[in-house]
């Protein structure tokens, strides 16, 4: 886990980490430029004409560390800079003076904008020393380099792009931000997407213990806590073992959703599952997905009862495709108070849940809560389009009703009633697509089936989903549909060398 800091304990930890270590902060922005270029010289030809351009800061600093790097490594580099030298920061200075002098350094207003040409822009302009809007010669470089029909690479922050809340005004827009050590909160917010990019967080060595002094309750998932948090399941496991599975949802037009969320638990490895669907839905289900056990209601067309002997599951997710009907909220009432295990509420049963306050009050620790942005704004009945309170929103959300809270969108946010508040790393745009949430469903619901804990079946859940999606957008682009990422999942644990 990467704990997440803000922009002012990032330089203090700074500050600490070169005193204990006793080396300067000159060594570490070399360390910085280093991780940078390595970045830059796995996924970037030497072909491609580069223009770095540099504030006086040491944001700027290491970007002319990265240029002296990049240009030795053979790479074409010219220095554009923002700023006077006599204004920068000593270890901007440091760099300007071994800047080799075969490596064109022009001021940016001496920019002749007809004739400027490159195939990659990067910006070391300003970085999480951002203080105010930008304005100046800031924002007109901004905009310029965005009107560009170019590679635009951020380093450590796109300029423009506060560290904790929300931009004002313009930003640098990046296809990609190689950023240091941990991510930046802002650069989490799907609102900054844009700007961001594709995010790539690069070690610069600062390990774990010199973050333990900071304060701070949010982690951005690396891949090697998802594998420390699987079971492993050993050759002789019976079926039994990974769960059993009931699925309450559909109605009519809408069954697909619990068909998705069914296949999804079978290839996330659920052992056995059971649907539990209006009564139309039973030959369909039954012709449609042959590994699924089918019960259903006394209603044909809605979900208007529960299941009997509901303690015969592991785990039950409910709410895909369900309907918002009277009845189907009196069913779900009814679950609700009787089941005692693991559940994940999703979809309809939180649009239920979301009128009803005699609902909201059966909510337990054993829950996962799964709302996309428009269902949370519905449950917690404010606006949560500002990202730094729909983060506070979560929290409060999460410990009021004591359940899991996952909050999907770009870099899903898993909140624990403990107060632990961690961003998901995989996904894709190509996720956007509907059904994919009932798909995450699916997967979430048979972890627990397999008997994980409510926060790491979340996590696990989210995490899988997201790269199933990447792996499923990397062959199907803008045609990815929600059975695409379905498919995708097993491939998943091949990717993390799981069985
Ligand atoms: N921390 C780490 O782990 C490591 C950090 N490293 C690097 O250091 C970077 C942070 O450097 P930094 O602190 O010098 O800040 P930076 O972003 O260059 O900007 C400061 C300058 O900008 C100015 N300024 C501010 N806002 C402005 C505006 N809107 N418009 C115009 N000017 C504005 C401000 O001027 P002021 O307003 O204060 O007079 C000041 O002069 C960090 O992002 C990373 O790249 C790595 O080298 C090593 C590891
Ligand atoms: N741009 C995106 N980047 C990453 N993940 C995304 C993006 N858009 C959607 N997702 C993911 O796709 C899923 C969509 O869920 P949801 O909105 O409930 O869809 P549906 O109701 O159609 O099933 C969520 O897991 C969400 O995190
Ligand atoms: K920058």
């Amino acid at each position: 886990m990467l704990k997440i800091l803000s922009a002012r304990q990032i330089k203090s930890l700074e500050e600490s980490y070169l005193e204990e270590k006793g080396i300067l902060s000159l060594e570490l922005m070399e360390t910085a430029a280093e991780a940078f270029c390595q970045w830059y010289m796995q996924n970037f030809s030497r072909r491609q004409d580069i223009a770095i351009f540099c504030g006086t800061g040491n944001n700027g600093g290491d970007g002319i560390a990265i240029a002296r790097l990049l240009s030795r490594q053979g790479y074409p580099v010219c220095v554009y800079t923002l700023g006077d030298a006599k204004d920068g920061t000593a270890d901007y200075n440091s760099n300007l003076n071994i800047l080799p002098t075969n490596i064109v350094n022009k001021p940016f207003s001496n920019i002749d904008w007809e004739r400027f040409r490159c195939h990659v822009i990067i910006d070391a302009m300003l970085g999480i020393g951002l203080n105010k809007p930008l304005e100046g010669k800031y924002l007109d470089a901004v905009k310029k380099l965005n009107s560009q029909k170019t590679m635009r690479i951020a380093v450590d922050m796109p300029t423009g792009l506060p560290s904790d809340k929300l931009v004002d005004g313009e930003a640098f827009q990046a296809h990609y931000t190689v950023t240091f050590q941990t991510p930046k909160l802002s650069a989490l917010f799907p609102e900054h997407a844009a700007y961001v990019g594709d995010l790539v967080v690069k070690d610069i060595g600062i390990d774990g213990k010199y973050f333990n002094g900071y304060e701070s309750s949010r982690y951005f998932v690396e891949e090697k806590d998802i594998l420390e948090r699987h079971k492993i399941f050993h050759k002789a496991s019976h079926k039994g073992d990974f769960g059993k599975v009931l699925l309450v949802g559909g109605s009519k037009g809408k069954l697909g959703a619990i068909m998705l969320s069914a296949k999804a638990a079978l290839r996330t490895g659920s052992g056995l599952i059971s649907t539990f669907v209006p009564g139309f839905g039973l030959p369909i289900m039954q012709s449609s997905i042959h590994e699924v056990m089918v019960e259903t209601c006394t209603g044909n067309d809605i979900l208007d009862s529960a299941p009997e002997n509901l303690d015969r599951f592991d785990t039950i997710a409910i709410g895909p495709g369900m309907g918002t009907d009277e009845k189907t909220a009196e069913a779900l009432k009814n679950i609700l108070e009787s089941y005692k295990g693991k559940m994940v509420i999703d979809a309809d049963a939180l649009n239920i849940i979301a009128k009803r306050k005699d609902l909201k009050e059966l909510i337990t620790s054993q829950m996962i809560l799964t709302p996309h942005l428009k269902e949370f704004e519905r449950m917690v009945g404010d606006d949560v389009k500002y990202p730094e309170g729909r983060i506070e929103k979560a929290l409060e959300f999460s410990q009021t009703y004591g359940c899991v809270l996952i909050l999907k969108g770009l870099h899903s946010l898993i909140t624990t009633p403990a107060g632990i508040q961690y961003f998901n790393p995989t996904g894709s745009q190509f996720l956007a697509t509907g059904g994919t949430g009932d798909v995450l469903t699916g997967v979430v619901a048979s972890y627990l089936g397999q008997g994980y804990s409510v926060e790491n079946a979340a996590l696990c859940g989210v995490y899988h989903h997201g790269l199933a999606g990447q792996l499923a957008g990397e062959d199907q682009r803008r045609g990815t549909i929600a059975s695409d990422v379905i498919e995708k999942i097993p491939e998943t644990y091949k990717n993390l060398g799981l069985s």
